[in-house]
């Protein structure tokens, strides 16, 4: 059965293989179990909240209308870090494809967290599209201001919690030369090392990443992840090592910081501003590639 419902779920299914399959919370549209022929390829904390108690730790959380912690917004500056996308229970609007078996999930005011829409009283439309294909998943977003009258500004990135064997011997590709605001060193600069590397605490904003860039997350040599994008300038790096995981309850096992790093594409370093009654949309794609070493100017 390629789709399945459930109360709090939605489940995906390939059809022509039922060991493909991706797993989508209704609250916060969170992606929070894609399988590739039985193997799980997002990482989950084991104290993950899945009962709509709080946004999940792991999967593919969605960060809109803001990322991070705003200071300076007279409305996006109420909300919590990261916005209400990923704290709101979206309807789940059907199955629009049956083979890449593709399932799209809406959201608005009306359904949205009350506490949050209070302090952010914007007018929005989000769809959210999954499709799982043989090899890839592709979660796609479409933003519209349904206002008439008043302006839309937000930002949109996909949080996604990559799996991998061991950060020490895991490495980011495809990001050098790129100018970067590192949120721990709070400055600006840029990265001109070949590749990623992880020996600490990392929470790095690649800025203006070309979408000509797969980046790729690489194991002692192999390449176990491929990330492409569209429409989504900015990726986030970031890894909460050892201090930081022990200060986060729902972030389990505490050595769990080594079977993850999170590559988060969005519109982050700005804010897209849409006009009444326009649309805006992007993607990320998840794919296995060979090694693809690229040194794009
Ligand atoms: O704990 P959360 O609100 O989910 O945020 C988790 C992390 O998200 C992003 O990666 C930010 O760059 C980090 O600064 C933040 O710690």
């Amino acid at each position: 059965m390629p789709v399945r419902e459930t109360e709090r779920e939605v489940v995906l299914t390939h059809p022509t293989d039922d060991t493909t399959s991706v797993h989508i919370l209704k609250y916060g549209a969170t992606v929070y179990s894609w399988k590739l022929k039985s193997e799980e390829q997002l990482w989950l904390s084991t104290a993950a909240k899945l009962d709509g108690s709080k946004p999940v730790r792991g999967g593919i959380p969605l960060v809109f209308p803001v990322f991070g912690k705003n200071e300076t917004d007279e409305y996006l500056s109420k909300l919590p870090q990261h916005g209400l996308a990923r704290n709101s229970t979206w309807e789940f609007l059907g199955q629009t494809k049956e083979n890449p078996p593709t399932a799209q999930f809406g959201l608005k005011p009306e359904i949205s967290n009350p506490e949050l829409t209070k302090l952010w009283p914007m007018d929005f439309l989000l769809i959210l599209t999954v499709e799982l294909g043989p090899d890839y998943l592709k979660t796609a977003i479409e933003v519209e201001n349904t206002s008439s009258s008043k302006e839309l500004k937000f930002n949109w990135l996909f949080h996604t919690y990559f799996r991998i064997e061991d950060i020490e011997g895991t490495m980011v590709s495809n990001l050098a030369g790129m100018k970067v605001y590192d949120q721990l060193l709070k400055e600006s600069y840029v990265d001109k090392h070949p590749v990623v590397t992880f020996n600490e605490e990392t929470d790095v904003i690649y800025q203006n990443v070309s979408p000509e860039r797969a980046i790729q997350i690489v194991d002692k040599g192999v390449q176990i992840h491929t990330l492409k994008r569209y429409n989504l300038p900015d990726t986030v790096v970031w890894n909460p090592w050892v201090e930081k995981s022990r200060g986060m309850a729902d972030f389990e096992p505490k050595t769990g910081y080594q079977q993850m790093i999170c590559i988060e594409p969005g519109h982050v370093h700005d804010f897209v501003t849409l006009a009444p009654g326009k649309k805006w949309d992007a993607y990320q794609l998840l794919c296995k590639e060979e090694l693809k070493y690229q040194a794009i100017q």
